[in-house]
């Protein structure tokens, strides 16, 4: 068992953040939210004040993904169990922690290099949540959605999540060239709750930014997913998937390329796990249907820099 509750927030830095508003209250639907940063887009979901936080920058890349324990003994056996993997633990101080809307948050860096942040103590945001087209999402006990993280040194950041950080193996697909002979590299999926994935690892290329494959958000009925579809299209978005359902998690979502070079997942229906009886399967399939990715621009972690 791990002590990771969920996913619980994502803080990323963007070069445009004025289209980075289009995309995420205009097009995808989500609540302006509140925070410390006069010039950063707070966006609000939930209860939370913000689970998706973004910052202007030079360049567009992953600042934080949050993950969130039950209490300040949970984040404590967190941190030793990292520390002894060898990897240099920081103690966030009370300020940079109410920065964070947290109580307590310790830092470090994976073994692929993205920046981790664990915390408890959410501070919360009880006024009403008004979205701007009515969109519900599906958060609470689940968290946040999914991350996929690219991960030039995938064996090692595997067994980072699962075995340090006690995420449990939710299954794979291998990926690349089919006639390759094995080891298959593979996708892992990894869960910490009921939600079937809150991470998943992509054997990819070293490539410094932006460090995200595709966040994944869920939303509460098909017909909140279409109109956020619609939206983003008539923005001028990319979609880089179609609508589809995945073999694993059961999910119907669509991909939409977010300023910066990785992916917004937008879907619904997940299915949860139970825990008591689930085996890692490895699917052969991502969908049962749709999921053309044939239109797809160029993921940025796939794609080293010209030059
Ligand atoms: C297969 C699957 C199941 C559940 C998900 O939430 C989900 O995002 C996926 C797709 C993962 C997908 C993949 O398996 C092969 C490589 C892909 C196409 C990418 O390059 C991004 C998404 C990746
Ligand atoms: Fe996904």
């Amino acid at each position: 068992m791990t002590d990771i509750r969920a996913l619980g927030y994502l803080r990323i830095q963007t070069r445009d953040i004025a289209r980075w508003r289009e995309f995420a209250v205009d097009g995808l639907g989500l609540a302006v939210g509140t925070g410390p940063e006069p010039d950063g887009l707070y966006l609000r979901v939930d209860e939370r004040r913000a689970r998706l936080i973004v910052l202007p920058g030079d360049t567009d890349k992953a600042l934080a993904i949050g993950w969130e324990v039950r209490d300040e003994f949970a984040l404590q056996r967190v941190r030793e169990a990292v520390e002894k993997a060898g990897i240099e633990v920081t103690a966030l101080s009370a300020e940079e922690a109410a920065y964070r809307d947290a109580e307590k948050v310790i830092t470090f860096t994976d073994p692929s290099g993205s920046p981790v942040e664990v915390f408890f103590g959410a501070v919360l945001d009880h006024s009403p949540l008004v979205t701007p087209f009515g969109g519900r999402f599906h958060t609470g006990d689940e968290g946040f959605g999914h991350v996929v993280l690219p991960s030039a040194k995938f064996d090692a950041a595997y067994s980072f999540y699962a075995e340090v950080l006690g995420f449990m193996p939710r299954g794979s697909i291998r990926v690349g060239d089919p006639s390759a002979p094995p080891p298959y590299p593979r996708v892992r999926f990894l869960g910490v709750n009921r939600r079937h994935h809150s991470l998943a690892l992509c054997p990819a290329p070293p490539v410094a930014a932006p460090g995200l494959v595709h966040l994944m958000m869920e939303v509460d009925t098909l017909d909140a997913v279409g109109q956020a579809l619609d939206r983003v299209a008539a923005l001028g978005f990319s979609i880089s998937s179609t609508l589809g359902r995945h073999t694993n998690d059961k999910m119907i979502s669509f991909y939409v390329r977010a300023p910066g070079g990785w992916d917004i997942e937008f879907g619904t229906e997940g299915k949860l796990v139970d825990e008591t009886y689930y085996t890692a399967d490895e699917i052969t399939a991502d969908s049962y249907w749709g999921h053309d990715w044939s239109g797809s621009e160029p993921l940025a972690a796939f794609t080293p820099p010209a030059g």
